[in-house]
């Protein structure tokens, strides 16, 4: 009889029952989930002592508390926990909304950056919830790293001529359409991220997929709103049971279908060119031909539109949205900077203006070689990210490897157990960077270094990165500068990135003057992240 009841009441019920249902497994995931993982020092038996967990009522559900206070807090216990336990060797424990995360010392650094994808793995594989945000096929094999890291990387000199020309179009294209009309003074408002946002996935597009299709608005609102999408989708993927995936990844794959649109005739054009045996020197030269050859060569699922036109997007993903931060956030710095120069002397952006004209004077013309000749501009740069894009953490690894491993130091980590290290805590040490919240935009000026150098991606080695002489380039890693991360992944795409960077910058001082900006536009923190003010107006004036 009751079971009879409870069954015809559930039938009635059935969508309550099941939203009740889902929002208890929920709650189960969120109390249970990475709880069972043992981090211990094999010497001492010490486990990491956690940061942040509530200090009243301990017994109520203080993981779970930890958890929810964890979206306000995060940066707070890193802090905590470096001056505590990083600084004396030691590893401590956070328990976030995004899992139980072990931060090891910085000591630990040096031995684990390079530990093969057998022991250790990216953890933005499970955060980003590639199998649901991409597709399995990028998951299984991202061989698009070394495409990225070298193919692209070694014709960045022939690629230039192609990101002035797009970059230039751009500009001219969009500052008409976003900014405001011009006051009396010729002064013009615009909301910065906007505009270079449009500029680099404009012009990074010119260099992966070409000139065909860069200039597309449809497929360029695609690759922007699907990279925009990712991260609320996997937050949202990761919080929920794994069954919901495909449920909760639907809006991105409309969105992945609609640039998919555009860029399969082109694909299709291109696999024939291959299939009919076109000469080489005849074919395209751009990252796209470079994925589709690399995915035509494993074959299945790989060499499908589908799976091709995904991993397009997976590139345009990894770059547009850090390298148009990068530059915004170098024009807030140049404005805030300017606002603070005593009257009478050079602000920064005249010191890299006069720079600029003096390595390349009118017509200007720009060209790879000589671009790393603007020292000013790149020490300028490498502060910038330094101060804006490191967040709480840096390097999130997950140990794969079945008997986990042991840090020298004696940290058994067990398989399935993240870890990371503290980064903005380090940066902002006084002990590793002299005056280190301030924005010294000459503190990494190499000028007096660079005589008789070679290309930057020829110097920028793991012995030369060693030595503190040559520690200055924007795209060199060294372990106190974590904004591209560090080792075996650190950022393939670097040196692309801040070649484009340097043309953005330089197209932007030789044309528009920049008004100062009394007050820097505050980022916002979330969990682990510190995200940039991407509404906030400048005021910019042509030049001629
Ligand atoms: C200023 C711009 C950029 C910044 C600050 C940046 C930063 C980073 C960081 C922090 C990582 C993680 C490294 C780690 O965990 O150790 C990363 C990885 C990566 N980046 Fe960038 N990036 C930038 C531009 C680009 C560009 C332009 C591309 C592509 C052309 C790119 C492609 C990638 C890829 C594919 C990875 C994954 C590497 C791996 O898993 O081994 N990035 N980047």
């Amino acid at each position: 009889m009751i079971v009879q009841s409870t069954a015809e009441f559930l039938q009635e019920h059935i969508v309550e029952a099941s939203v009740s249902c889902l929002a208890l497994y929920t709650v189960y995931s969120l109390i249970s989930t990475y709880t069972k993982l043992k981090v211990v020092n094999v010497a001492t038996g010490e486990t990491p002592i956690p940061v942040g967990l509530p200090k009243t009522y301990t017994w109520f559900f203080p993981k779970l508390r930890a958890r929810l206070a964890s979206f306000n807090n995060t940066f707070d216990w890193v802090n905590e926990g470096y001056y505590k336990y990083s600084k004396n060797g030691k590893p401590f424990m956070v328990y976030t909304i995004d899992g139980d995360m072990v931060i090891l010392p910085h000591t630990s650094l040096s031995e684990i950056k390079n530990l093969p994808s057998s022991v250790v793995d990216i953890r933005a594989l499970q955060t980003l919830a590639v199998r649901y945000t991409f597709d399995n096929y990028i998951a299984d094999d991202m061989f698009h790293i070394p495409i990225i890291r070298k193919d692209l990387t070694a014709k960045l000199a022939s690629v230039t001529p192609a990101i002035v020309e797009e970059l230039d179009l751009s500009f001219k294209h969009y500052i008409p359409k976003l900014a405001s009309e011009a006051d009396e003074k010729g002064w013009q408002t615009i909301t910065m991220y906007d505009l270079i946002l449009k500029v680099v996935a404009r012009t990074s597009h010119r260099v992966f997929i070409g000139e065909e299709l860069c200039r597309e608005e449809e497929y360029l609102d695609a690759s922007i709103k699907y990279a925009v999408g990712i991260f609320p989708t996997s937050m949202l993927l990761n919080c929920f049971p794994k069954v919901l995936g495909p449920i909760f990844s639907i809006p991105l794959k409309l969105i992945r279908r609609k640039a998919r649109k555009h860029l399969e005739p082109v694909i299709l054009k291109r696999i024939a060119a291959i299939r009919n045996n076109v000469p080489e020197a005849e074919r395209p030269n751009d990252l796209m031909q470079w994925l589709i050859e690399a995915s035509l060569a494993r074959g299945g699922g790989f060499a499908t539109v589908d799976a091709i036109a995904c991993r397009v997007l997976t590139v345009a993903f990894a770059a547009i949205h850090t390298t148009s931060l990068s530059g915004c956030n170098t024009l807030y710095d140049l404005a805030y900077l300017a606002s603070k120069t005593p009257p009478g002397e050079q602000t920064p952006e005249e010191m890299l203006r006069e720079e600029l004209i003096s390595v390349f004077p009118p017509p200007h013309e720009f060209n790879k070689r000589y671009m790393q000749r603007l020292y000013n501009m790149d020490a300028f740069l490498k502060e910038t990210v330094r101060l804006s894009l490191v967040g709480a953490i840096h390097s999130e690894r997950n140990v794969i490897a079945k008997g986990g491993f042991t840090t020298s130091a004696g940290i058994h980590l067990p398989q399935g157990a993240s870890f990371t290290f503290p980064a903005v805590s380090r940066i902002t040490d006084p002990e590793v960077y002299d005056r280190p919240t301030e924005h010294l935009y000459t503190r990494f000026y190499r000028g007096d270094v660079a005589e008789g150098m070679h290309s930057e991606e020829e110097e920028v080695t793991e012995k030369n990165e060693r030595d503190r002489k040559l520690d200055r380039y924007m795209v060199t890693v060294t372990e106190d500068y974590p904004v591209f991360g560090q080792g075996l992944h650190a950022c393939p795409g670097r040196f692309f990135a801040a070649n484009e960077l340097r043309v953005l910058i330089a197209w932007f001082l030789l044309h528009y003057d920049i008004k100062p900006m009394k007050e820097r536009p505050p980022s916002w923190r979330f969990v682990y992240l510190d995200i940039m003010n991407t509404e906030a107006k400048m005021q910019i004036r042509r030049r001629d």
